[in-house]
C-alpha cells in the first residue's frame, strides 16, 4: 500500500518512499490549513523579522565608519562623523528594539492562535469519533496526541521558527555585509563554511536517531503513566504496584540513557563549534592584521570583519537545534493529522429521517455483525422486539449481549441487513431523535464531575430542577441524595467518588428516567450489591422500566423475574426465546441456568 490512513502505522518505525511522501503531504495539508487563517500576521512577522536582522548586521559596518571616517575627522576638530555614527548606531538599536517586541507579540499570537485551532479540532473531532476507533486506540495515546505531540508543535512554533528565520538571515546578512565590506575576510568566512557543514551534518545524523529515540520512549512514559492512573482500582487491588514500578524504573531508564547519549553529542559538537569560530577569528584577525599594516585596508574594517565572523557562529548551534525540533513537531504533525483524517465509523446519514415520536419498536433484519471481517461476532439473525417489551438478555461471557446491545445503540452499524426502530432504519435516523429515543445505561454508570443535579439533569439538559427530583424519586433515589452533605448540589468526584455502587446506579437510573427514552437498554452491573441496595437498585429499575421498550443485559437471576421475555444467547446467537416461566419450565439452558441460581439461594 502507497499511503497511510488515518492512525494505522502509527508505531511502525519505517516507511516506504510512497507512504512517507503520502504522510507528509497530510501534515503539511494540516499545516496549510492551519496557518492560513494567520497568513496577514505571517507575513508582517516576516517582515519585521527581515529589517530587524539587517537593522542588527548594520551595527559593526556603522562602527568601521566611526573608527575610519569619524576619528580621522574628529582629529581636524569635525564631530559630524562620529557623531552621524553613533546617532546611526543607537538609531539601529532602537529600531530593532522596537520590531523585536513587536515579533514577539506577533509570533505569540500567531502561535497561540494555531495552537488553539489545533488542539479545538483534535477535541472535537476525538469526540466525534466512534466507538469502534476508542476501544481501539487507547486513552494513553490520546492524551500524547494533546500533551506531548502538541508540546512538539508549540516549541517548533515558538522557538524553531524564530531560531530558523532569524538564524538564517542573519547568516546570510553577515556574509554579504563581510565580503562588500572586506572581500578577503568574506572568503575566510566561506572557507571556513566547508568544516562547519560537515560538522554539522554529522551532528544532525547521529542525534536524529537519537532523538527519535527519545520522542518515543517519553511516549511510552506517558502512556504508562495514563494507563496505571486509569486503572488504578485495579493496580492496587491486584498488588501490580511493584511490577509497574519495575517497568516504569526500565522505561526513565531507556529515556535518560537516550537523553544522555544526546548530551555526550552537544559535548562534541558544542566545543568544536566553538573551536572553529575562534580559530575563523583569528585566521581574519592576523591576514587582517597584516593589511593594516601594509595599509591595505583600515582598522575599523578590521574590527568589522572580526565583529562579523565572531556574530557568524553565534546562531549555528541554535540552526542544529532546529532540526531536531522541527524532527519532533513533523512526527507529532504526522500522529495529529492521522487522528484527525479518521472518519466516524458510524456516520450521520445524508438524509435523515426525523422521526418525533418512537413508540418502541425495534426490528433486527438479517442482522451479521463482525468488529473485524475475519471473525463473525454475530451470525445472521432477526429478532423483533415489540414496543414496550422488557427483554432480559442473559448467556455466557463473551456470548455476543453486549454487541447486541450496542448495535440496538448504534455505536457500531451491522455488517449486513438492518436494525430499526419504529419501522426506520438506524442509521438513516435523524442523530438527535436516535439518541432521545434509545439511551443506553452502561454497567459502570460514569458520573461526570459536578453536581449531582447537573448529572441526573443529563439526561434532558433543558429540565427544571423540580423535573429532576420527580425523577430522583421516580427511581428511588431522592433520600440518599438528601443526605448527602450539600443535597442535590453535592460535587461528586470523578467516577463517583463520594457515592456507592448502588448510588452510582440510582443516579444513573433518574438520568435516563429523565432523558424518558422509548427504548432502554441496561448492561447492569456485575458487582454484587448487598440485598438492601439491590432492593433499592431493583425497585428504582421497575419504575424506570414502564411504559418502555427495555432490553437488559441481566447478570442477575433476580432481574430476569422482572422481564417479559428472556433472549439465551450462545456464541453469538439466540438459542433460546420465551417468557421466563415458558423457559423456566421447558428444560433447556435457561432452566439449568435457573435452578442453579436457585441452589445458591438455599
Ligand atoms: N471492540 C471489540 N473488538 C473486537 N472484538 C470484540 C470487541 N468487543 C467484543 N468483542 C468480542 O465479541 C464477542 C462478544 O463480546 P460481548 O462483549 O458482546 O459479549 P458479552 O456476552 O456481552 O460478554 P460479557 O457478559 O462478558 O459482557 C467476544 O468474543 C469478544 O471477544
Amino acid at each position: 500500500m502507497s499511503t497511510v490512513i488515518g492512525v494505522q502505522g502509527e508505531e511502525r518505525h519505517e516507511y516506504t518512499k510512497a507512504e512517507s511522501r503520502s504522510l507528509r503531504t497530510r501534515s503539511l495539508r494540516l499545516l496549510g490549513s492551519l496557518l492560513h487563517p494567520v497568513r496577514r500576521m505571517l507575513w508582517a512577522t516576516l517582515a519585521i523579522v527581515v529589517v530587524s536582522t539587517a537593522a542588527q548586521v548594520a551595527g559593526p559596518a556603522i562602527i568601521a565608519y566611526g573608527i575610519d571616517q569619524g576619528l580621522p575627522a574628529l582629529l581636524a576638530q569635525d564631530w559630524m562623523p562620529v557623531g552621524l555614527a553613533g546617532l546611526a548606531y543607537v538609531l539601529t538599536g532602537a529600531v530593532g528594539a522596537f520590531l523585536i517586541a513587536a515579533y514577539i507579540r506577533l509570533a505569540a499570537r500567531i502561535s497561540q492562535a494555531v495552537l488553539i485551532d489545533l488542539r479545538t479540532r483534535v477535541f472535537l473531532h476525538t469526540q466525534k469519533l466512534s466507538l469502534e476507533f476508542h476501544e481501539s486506540y487507547t486513552s494513553g495515546r490520546i492524551i500524547s496526541r494533546q500533551t506531548s505531540d502538541l508540546d512538539a508543535i508549540r516549541e517548533l512554533l515558538d522557538e524553531g521558527i524564530n531560531q530558523l528565520i532569524r538564524g538564517v538571515l542573519y547568516m546570510v546578512f553577515t556574509a554579504i555585509a563581510l565580503v562588500w565590506l572586506d572581500w578577503l575576510s568574506g572568503l575566510v568566512l566561506l572557507a571556513a563554511l566547508v568544516p562547519l557543514a560537515f560538522l554539522t551534518r554529522w551532528f544532525q545524523l547521529r542525534s536524529q536517531a537519537y532523538f527519535r529515540r527519545s520522542r518515543v520512549a517519553s511516549a511510552k512514559l506517558i502512556v504508562q503513566f495514563v494507563e496505571t492512573m486509569t486503572g488504578i482500582r485495579a493496580v492496587q487491588a491486584f498488588r501490580k504496584e511493584r511490577r509497574n514500578e519495575r517497568e516504569f524504573g526500565e522505561l526513565v531508564e531507556d529515556y535518560r540513557d537516550v537523553n544522555a547519549k544526546v548530551l555526550a553529542l552537544f559535548a562534541i559538537y558544542n566545543p568544536l563549534l566553538n573551536l572553529m569560530g575562534y580559530a575563523a577569528v583569528a585566521t581574519v584577525l592576523l591576514i587582517g592584521g597584516f593589511r593594516v599594516v601594509d595599509g591595505g585596508i583600515e582598522v575599523g574594517v578590521l574590527l568589522a570583519a572580526v565583529l562579523y565572523t565572531k556574530r557568524f557562529f553565534d546562531p549555528m548551534e541554535e540552526l542544529a537545534m532546529f532540526y531536531n525540533s522541527y524532527q519532533s513537531a513533523a512526527s507529532a504533525l504526522e500522529k495529529i493529522s492521522g487522528v484527525l483524517e479518521e472518519e466516524p465509523s458510524v456516520p450521520d446519514p445524508a438524509d435523515p429521517v426525523d422521526l418525533w415520536t418512537a413508540s418502541g419498536d425495534v426490528r433486527f433484519d438479517g442482522v451479521e455483525f463482525a468488529y473485524t471481517p475475519d471473525r463473525v461476532i454475530l451470525p445472521r439473525f432477526d429478532l423483533d422486539i415489540p414496543a414496550g417489551q422488557t427483554i432480559a438478555l442473559v448467556g455466557s461471557t463473551g456470548a455476543g449481549k453486549s454487541t447486541l446491545a450496542k448495535l440496538i445503540a448504534r455505536f457500531y452499524d451491522p455488517s449486513s441487513g438492518t436494525v430499526s426502530l419504529d419501522g426506520v432504519d438506524l442509521a438513516r435516523l435523524h442523530p438527535k431523535d436516535l439518541r432521545r429515543a434509545i439511551v443506553m445505561v452502561t454497567q459502570e454508570a460514569y458520573l461526570f464531575s459536578g453536581s449531582v443535579a447537573d448529572n441526573i439533569g443529563l439526561g434532558r439538559p433543558d429540565a427544571p430542577f423540580d423535573e429532576i427530583v420527580r425523577a430522583a424519586k421516580a427511581v428511588g433515589a431522592h433520600e440518599f441524595i438528601e443526605s448527602l452533605p450539600n443535597g442535590y448540589d453535592t460535587d461528586v468526584n470523578k467516577r463517583g467518588g463520594r457515592v456507592s455502587a448502588g448510588q452510582r446506579q440510582l443516579i444513573s437510573f433518574a438520568r435516563a428516567f429523565l432523558a424518558n427514552p422509548a427504548v432502554l437498554i441496561l448492561d447492569e452491573a456485575t458487582s454484587s450489591l448487598d440485598i438492601p441496595s439491590e432492593r433499592a437498585v431493583q425497585e428504582g429499575l421497575q419504575t424506570l422500566l414502564k411504559g418502555r421498550t427495555a432490553v437488559i443485559i441481566a447478570h442477575r437471576l433476580s432481574t430476569v423475574a422482572i422481564a417479559d421475555r428472556v433472549l439465551v444467547m450462545e456464541r453469538g446467537r439466540i438459542v433460546e426465546d420465551g417468557s421466563p416461566d415458558e423457559l423456566i419450565g421447558g428444560g433447556g439452558r435457561f432452566a439449568a441456568l435457573h435452578s442453579a441460581w436457585q441452589d445458591s439461594l438455599v
